[in-house]
């Protein structure tokens, strides 16, 4: 079972090879590709972008046989758990007693536990990467373990941390440090279990009355009932404790500064994407995602993902993060699906869907008059080749609003969903199987005064179908400049096209004193103003000079930025370094700092923020800069910059998931002085900075500067970001 393990994680990590390959990962024909190349394979009925460097599907049968690995190894793992299950239950069942009656409260009534072929339903689930429920052998049906917890802290993710006298752990959703509770066992895991909450016998010590109405069964916010300051109180100890853990920085606690706190803790974010799907207050008590397909249809809503599910949609009339026109927009949306609930479906189907948009344009403004005025009579779709949507790191949370794959009506690749084709005037059906996401997205043009671009995600090509809902939203919201129809067969899918409405087809954001644009589906830092905050710390990181005053960070944080990682001066020795910006996005981290530097090189996977970045600093007038697209997951990717100019300041930002080890391998050999990390997740932080720093691993070794950096940009919810600096031994 071992080596089994072994070859699977194996595979996983380096990426399969394309048929007769195996001994040759790096032959030319391989080096060609690029993100654009990347295919999908289909897993358990959903379609997943397949990491391997195939050039087509039929050329790939590795990723395949690495699956075949993984499920046998789950299976053998489900085996194991129901082994160790029996054990921990009778510790839990000491401090346990049945439940009468499950009780709906805010948080979501239990889930009843049933009896059942319970290693048939745990290696299904295990396969799919989580773990079952607690379906235990010999527990009656409809019986739940209620069991009395204290929780202690909060970690990462934003599960209460509740320690049994045994040392067991229990994780609690909505439970927080000081609370006294009582909760629903809902799993059995191998080091731990996983309750819900079920009510609170006393409050914790930070307890603040929310002010969202959501707050509680909406997955978005985690958080908002506890006090901003325990909050960053939180956030900087899921930092300490993952160098700790997984970085294996026993000092941890002395390296890490206080959180730079976001300014504006309400109507921060510049980006929502709702979803369209199955009405569902919240999972526990309803129906099973993984059988939904055989109850009835339910009613659809326009929402964020209750907490628990991924699979169901909490109707939503506001959310306390975005701006208020944002919330205009969705009410307007949420009248629009009422009223198309209540007319008869062949009333909301038009017979062809072949027409073109015929939207009247907003009235012109200085921003976007003449593009208004043509594109909705011949809408266009803008390049299908970005990898990356514009929620690429967004927090997996409601905010993230994606269907489950089998989230009944719609999930799946349904009627419309082959592989490799995007359906074009498909015959029109129930809303159901039209409607995906909702995205607004909101930029910042100088002057201050905010914008906004509504894209619409549709499983097919029908603007007809879409045109008096985009009219009253242009009537009543004047901030929106935008309007586009992005068309994806499933909510997954890599093969979409975004067609134009009205108005420019990008968004425009002012940072650091220059002027961006955002295509539809390019990734921007979804805080504007506070992205202000993490890019000039990491400027300070790198030696060079922040775009803002560097009063306006927190002390302690100025006194570690500048004493303790001594980052005044150039640390490359030369008078203006090259610096390489990887993981760019639309470049806003590498431009920023162009002036200062030589030269500045930007990589990142999705073709269409390469493109932004590269039109970002010609309207900036910036000529030292140039950018490229690479998948830097790519086994062979340095071959692929090995013609690029040497580094002096390597500033790497990737997604929630980190380097692999080839990258990383790669940026020991690369010769920078300085690599600044900037992360979402302090976990995979961990783990690339101790591979960096790690003796004897090939490459030059790097240190860790102490004055690792978190900056709050998601306040309210279980994430954090953080920033840390490491130099060359
Ligand atoms: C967190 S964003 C950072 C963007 C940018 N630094 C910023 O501050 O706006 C992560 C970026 O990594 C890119 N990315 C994710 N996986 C990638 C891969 N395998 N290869 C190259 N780029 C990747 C995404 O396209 C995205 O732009």
């Amino acid at each position: 079972m071992q080596a089994t393990g072994r070859a699977a994680r194996a595979a996983r990590r380096q990426g399969s090879h394309a048929r007769g390959d195996r001994a040759s990962p790096d032959r030319p024909a391989l080096r060609q590709l690029d993100a654009n190349t990347l295919h999908t394979r289909q897993l358990e009925g959903a379609t997943a972008p397949c990491r391997c460097q195939a050039p087509t599907q039929a050329a790939c049968n590795g990723c395949e046989e690495a699956e075949q690995q993984r499920h046998q190894q789950a299976e053998e793992q489900a085996q194991l758990y129901a082994m160790q299950q029996q054990q921990r239950w009778q510790e839990l069942t000491e401090t346990a007693r049945p439940l009468q009656q499950p009780q709906q409260q805010a948080v979501g009534q239990p889930r009843a536990l049933t009896t059942g072929p319970s290693e048939r339903v745990c290696a299904r689930r295990a396969h799919k990467g989580a773990f079952c429920f607690a379906l235990v052998p010999g527990q009656a049906s409809g019986q739940a373990l209620e069991v009395e917890l204290d929780c202690t802290a909060l970690a990462f993710g934003g599960q209460g941390v509740c320690r049994q006298d045994s040392g067991f752990v229990i994780f609690c959703n909505a439970a927080f440090p000081g609370e006294k509770l009582i909760a629903c066992i809902t799993a059995i895991k191998r080091g731990h279990a996983v309750a819900t909450k079920l009510r609170t016998l006393q409050a914790h010590d930070h307890a603040v009355s929310a002010p969202c109405p959501h707050f509680g069964p909406c997955g978005g916010c985690t958080l908002q009932n506890l006090e901003y300051a325990a909050q960053l109180t939180a956030k900087r100890e899921w930092v300490v404790s993952a160098l700790q853990r997984i970085g294996g920085f026993s000092q941890a606690e002395s390296l890490v500064t206080s959180v730079i706190p976001c300014r504006d803790i309400f109507r921060y974010r510049n980006n929502m994407r709702f979803s369209f799907g199955p009405k569902g207050g919240s999972h526990f008590g309803g129906p099973d995602p993984d059988t939904a397909a055989e109850i009835p249809p339910p009613d659809l809503a326009l929402g964020l993902h209750p907490r628990g599910s991924g699979t169901t949609v909490l109707p939503v009339s506001t959310c306390h993060l975005q701006h208020t026109d944002a919330d205009k927009i969705l009410q307007i949306m949420n009248s629009w699906l009422q009223t198309l609930a209540s007319e008869p479906q062949a009333a909301a189907a038009p017979a062809s869907s072949s027409s073109q948009g015929t939207l009247e344009p907003s009235p012109p403004d200085a921003q976007g008059a003449a593009s208004h005025s043509k594109s909705a009579a011949a809408p266009q779709p803008s390049s299908s080749a970005a990898a990356q949507t514009s929620n690429e790191r967004q927090p997996r949370s409601g905010f993230r609003a994606q269907r489950g794959r089998r989230g009944g009506q719609r999930g799946g690749r349904g009627k419309h969903g082959a592989r490799g084709s995007l359906p074009q005037n498909s015959p029109q059906g129930p809303p159901q199987q039209f409607l995906q996401e909702l995205v607004m997205r909101q930029g910042l043009p100088e002057g201050g005064k905010p914008t906004f671009m509504v894209d619409i995600i549709t499983s097919y090509h029908a603007p007809d179908r879409l045109q008096s809902v985009l009219r009253t939203i242009q009537e009543q919201v004047p901030t929106v400049k935008t309007l586009v129809n992005t068309v994806a067969a499933t909510p997954r899918s890599r093969n979409v096209k975004t067609y134009p409405i009205s108005g420019p087809h990008f968004l425009r954001q002012t940072l650091c004193g220059l002027d961006f644009r955002v295509s539809p589906r390019s990734f921007f830092q979804t805080n504007t103003r506070q992205t202000e905050m993490l890019y000039s710390t990491v400027a300070l990181m790198a030696g060079l000079k922040p775009a803002i005053d560097i009063k306006q960070l927190p002390t302690g944080v100025q006194q570690a930025v500048q004493q303790d990682c001594k980052a005044e001066g150039n640390p490359s020795g030369s008078e203006r370094p090259v610096l390489w910006d990887i993981f760019c996005g639309v470049g806003t981290i590498g431009l920023s700092l162009a002036s200062q530097c030589s030269k500045v090189i930007g990589i990142d996977g999705a073709g269409g923020g390469i493109t932004d970045a590269g039109l970002n600093a010609h309207r900036n007038s910036i000529h030292n800069a140039a950018f490229f697209q690479h998948d830097l997951a790519a086994p062979n990717i340095s071959t692929k910059l090995e013609s690029l100019p040497q580094p002096d300041i390597v500033i790497t930002d990737p997604a929630r998931a980190g380097m692999t080890p080839a990258f990383l391998a790669y940026l020991r050999n690369c010769g920078a002085a300085r690599i600044v990390y900037v992360s979402c997740d302090p976990s995979s932080q961990a783990r690339d900075i101790r591979q960096l720093t790690a003796k004897d691993n090939g490459g030059a070794q790097y240190q860790l500067m102490p004055g690792i950096v978190p900056c709050d940009m998601f306040p309210h919810t279980a994430h954090i970001e953080s920033v840390a600096l490491l130099t060359k031994l």
